[in-house]
């Protein structure tokens, strides 16, 4: 691609360079187009859009292109949640810097590393820290990070930060900072609790929120399976071989879950990868690796994946079971899918007891198609609501009443009338109750 849209930005001829042969970015996405001059002019912005609509690329280019090689100080700080998503930005940073004639040192500060080597390492200070709170306060902490000549601090994933307990990390991180410190903080979502930490450092009126047309992003097919008392993890392993797909990522609440379920899949001869909070640092960072070397077809991840990951090519995402600590988990984890642009489709299983969270899901402008898979075939269904309210027929009505009446154990005179008259009374209440519901 001889040119891009983004030379009308002004920026230096190495990222011109890197977007058209290394990023091959054509034009910027819309969140890109509106947050990138006022991020060049020096301004605090928010950045709030859709999964995967290249909320990183709007920091990381102004940010790049401000950058002086010739100052051996620590110019700008990017902080995320998980150390994958930390590691995945020092990739990116490092994939356009090599396009520099001049030096620029970037350092990747992640948990779970030698912090003794680290500070040897920073003998001589990095132009870029990417990395997550907790390691990067420890190294200010030990004077051996400084960060008094930083301009420009980035949160990343921030309702996570803030869900996390890092952002205190973060305010102890920015407080060692210069008071006209630019603070660029994004997510795809911003929820109410994060407002009182926007609103210490993002007082100033100049900072732009782009807030998002809608909350998932736009080629999503949502899909609701129930069910319906069925082993769950047989439902999964035949929907993943029923698709085919190009990658599919199953999510679970807990790390035991994920384990059980990447074990059924392994047992019946699916290669699978996992990825959760109990893997050792290296084979969280190994797994993470294999997975962008598109070495799996099917990985198993809990809620520590789904923040801003981007792995090329996941066409498909499977709830195992819905998130229950935080519902914008279902905005992220599906988030995985359908990314720049393209589609995909997510599957979520659910149960009765997840009615309200998918009437609140719904109210967030998810629009979900109901469906079920058997015997290898997707059947569409009626909408969940009208399959509650659907009144049941007379037949059904005596089924339920004969199930409601157990038959006495000892036959005694006159029970089949006594009975009779049991199930009538419910017939008459279930009546009652359908005819309130009109
Ligand atoms: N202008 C662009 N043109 C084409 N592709 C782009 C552009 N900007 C970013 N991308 C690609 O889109 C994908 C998603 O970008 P990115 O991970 O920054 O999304 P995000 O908004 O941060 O998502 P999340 O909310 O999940 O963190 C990446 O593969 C990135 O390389």
């Amino acid at each position: 691609m001889e040119h891009t849209k983004f030379e009308r930005f002004a920026l230096k001829p190495y990222i011109i360079e890197a977007i058209t042969k290394e990023l091959k970015f054509f034009e910027p996405t819309e969140i890109q187009e509106r947050l990138m001059p006022s991020i060049l002019k020096g301004e605090s912005v928010i950045g709030q859009s859709q999964t995967g609509t290249g909320k990183t690329h709007a920091y990381l280019l102004p940010l790049l292109n401000k950058v002086d090689p010739t100052q051996r100080e620590v110019q700008f700080v990017i902080t995320a949640p998980t150390r994958e998503l930390a590691t995945q930005i020092y990739h990116e940073v490092v994939k356009i810097t090599a396009f520099s004639k001049e030096d620029i040192v970037t350092k990747c500060l992640i948990g779970g590393t030698d912090k003794q080597r680290t500070i040897e390492k920073l003998k001589s200070q990095p132009h870029i820290v990417v990395g997550t709170p907790g390691r990067i306060n420890d190294l200010i902490k030990e004077n051996a990070l400084i960060v008094n000549k930083t301009r420009s601090l980035v949160v990343d994933e921030a309702d996570l930060m803030l869900d996390m307990g890092f952002i205190k990390e973060v305010d102890m991180v920015a407080s060692q900072m210069p008071e006209e410190l630019q603070i660029l903080v994004f997510s795809a979502t911003i929820p109410e609790k994060l407002k009182p930490f926007l609103k210490k450092y993002l007082e100033n009126p100049k900072f732009t929120h782009v807030a998002p047309k809608q909350v998932t992003a736009a080629k999503i097919e949502h899909v609701l399976v129930p069910t319906k008392h069925r082993n769950k993890k047989k439902l999964v392993f035949d929907i993943l071989k029923g698709f085919n797909p190009f990658i599919a990522i199953v999510f679970t609440n807990t790390k035991k879950n994920a384990d059980e379920v990447a074990d059924a899949l392994l047992e019946n001869g699916l290669k699978v990868g996992r990825i959760h909070g109990d893997l050792s640092p290296r084979d969280r960072k190994k797994m993470m690796k294999q997975i962008n070397d598109l070495e799996f077809q099917y990985v198993v991840a809990t809620d520590l994946a789904a923040r801003g990951i981007d792995i090329k090519g996941v066409s498909h995402v499977i709830n195992y079971e819905l998130p229950t600590t935080d519902l914008d988990f279902y905005i992220h984890r599906v988030g995985r899918t359908a990314r720049a642009g393209s589609s995909g489709v997510a599957v979520t299983i659910y149960e009765q007891s997840d009615e309200d969270a998918l009437n609140k899901l719904e109210k967030l402008g998810v629009d979900f198609v109901h469906r079920d898979y058997i015997d290898g075939e997707w059947k569409d269904l009626d909408d969940r609501k009208k399959r509650q309210k659907r009144k049941k027929t007379p037949d059904e009505v005596d089924a339920l009443a004969k199930s409601i009446v157990q038959k006495p154990k000892k036959v005694k005179p006159g029970y089949k009338k006594k009975m009779t008259r049991e199930m009538e009374q419910i017939k008459k209440r279930k009546r009652k109750i359908d005819n309130r519901k009109k």
